[in-house]
């Protein structure tokens, strides 16, 4: 018998991601069967070579789980009204259920308004204010998708989150402050954690989960973690060898841990899956008439 060794300490994004993917496509498969088809469409400006390969692994996983995938390709200089406008044409076209503009935008365009000019209903990657603000108050809505997949990573390995002490390192809009309001509501204690907090290892080693989004290449060592954490690592970054790495020193902090993601394989891939399973409930709300309880 083949002896697959798995690696209990590991949680692997990719493989928990695949299997969401696969829940994914058959909900997919009942919509097309009932003569809809969910539709993702992918604004792209400029020409930086990492958010391309992003926006490819998005048409691709959108179109493996039988979506349709919509690619706007404007070039650096376009204005933010051109911008607007293609995002209102998507706004009114039935057969797009998901509209999304990857980030980071050139410096002449306010991102601010162009996320605002998107459909809160076709907001799948949950960063209109209208959705910001109701997931605030825990109400059903699309949730920022690297947060989103943080929280089904530690449901599917059975992390328990009520009454632990969860520590966020980074308050971006996107990942940091909506990962403190998902665990709060799921009872975690959150502590948040930036650039100015004074005696960051104090705070850390309080963590029974620990976020990592802080930007900085094998940041976190293992003394910077109590024995037995669960680290979460949202880091993207080059090491001295041009390798992809995360925020924490994996290698370092395995040991410790009782659960650690990798870079890559932990986090990103979720991103994604994340995306496809708001795009799918999108659909599922016009298309569907039966009701979808878990958004
Ligand atoms: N409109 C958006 N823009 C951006 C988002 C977002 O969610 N919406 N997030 C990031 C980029 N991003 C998706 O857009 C993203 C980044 C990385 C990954 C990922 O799977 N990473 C892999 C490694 C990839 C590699 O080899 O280079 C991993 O961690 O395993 C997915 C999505 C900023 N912009
Ligand atoms: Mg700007």
């Amino acid at each position: 018998m083949e002896d697959i060794q798995v690696d209990k300490k590991l949680i692997d994004g990719k493989a928990i991601g695949t299997i969401i993917r696969e829940e994914i496509k058959e909900r997919v498969q009942k919509l097309q069967s009932k003569g809809c088809t969910p539709g993702l469409a992918v604004i792209i400006v400029g020409d930086d070579p990492a958010s391309h390969t992003y926006v490819k692994n998005k048409q691709k996983s959108s179109v493996e789980v039988g979506m349709k995938s919509e690619l706007i390709q404007l070039a650096a200089t376009v204005s933010e009204q051109e911008i607007l406008d293609c995002i209102a044409q998507l706004n009114d076209d039935d057969s797009i259920h998901g509209i999304l503009v990857q980030l980071p935008l050139p410096k002449h365009i306010d991102e601010n308004r162009v996320i605002l000019a998107i459909d809160p209903a076709k907001d799948v990657d949950g960063f209109h204010p209208v959705n910001v603000g109701k997931m605030m108050i825990g109400q059903s809505t699309y949730l920022s998708c690297t947060p989103y997949g943080i929280i089904k990573l530690l449901e599917r390995t059975n992390t328990q989150i009520k009454g632990k002490h969860a520590v966020i390192i980074g308050r971006s809009n996107i990942v940091g402050k909506p990962m403190g309001q998902l665990l709060l509501q799921r009872d975690a204690t959150v502590t948040y954690c930036h650039s100015r907090t004074k005696d960051l290892a104090h705070h850390t080693k309080q963590a029974d989960i620990l976020i990592v989004a802080i930007g900085m290449a094998k940041f976190i060592k293992k003394e910077h973690i109590k024995e037995g954490a669960v680290v979460i690592d949202v880091g993207m970054n080059r090491d001295e060898n041009g390798k992809l790495c995360g925020d924490v020193d994996f290698a370092d902090v395995k040991e410790k841990s009782s659960m650690i993601t990798p870079v890559p394989g932990g986090v990103g891939p979720m991103t994604i899956t994340m995306l496809l399973k708001n795009t799918l409930l999108s659909a599922e709300q016009v298309c569907d008439t039966d009701k979808h309880e878990d958004k």
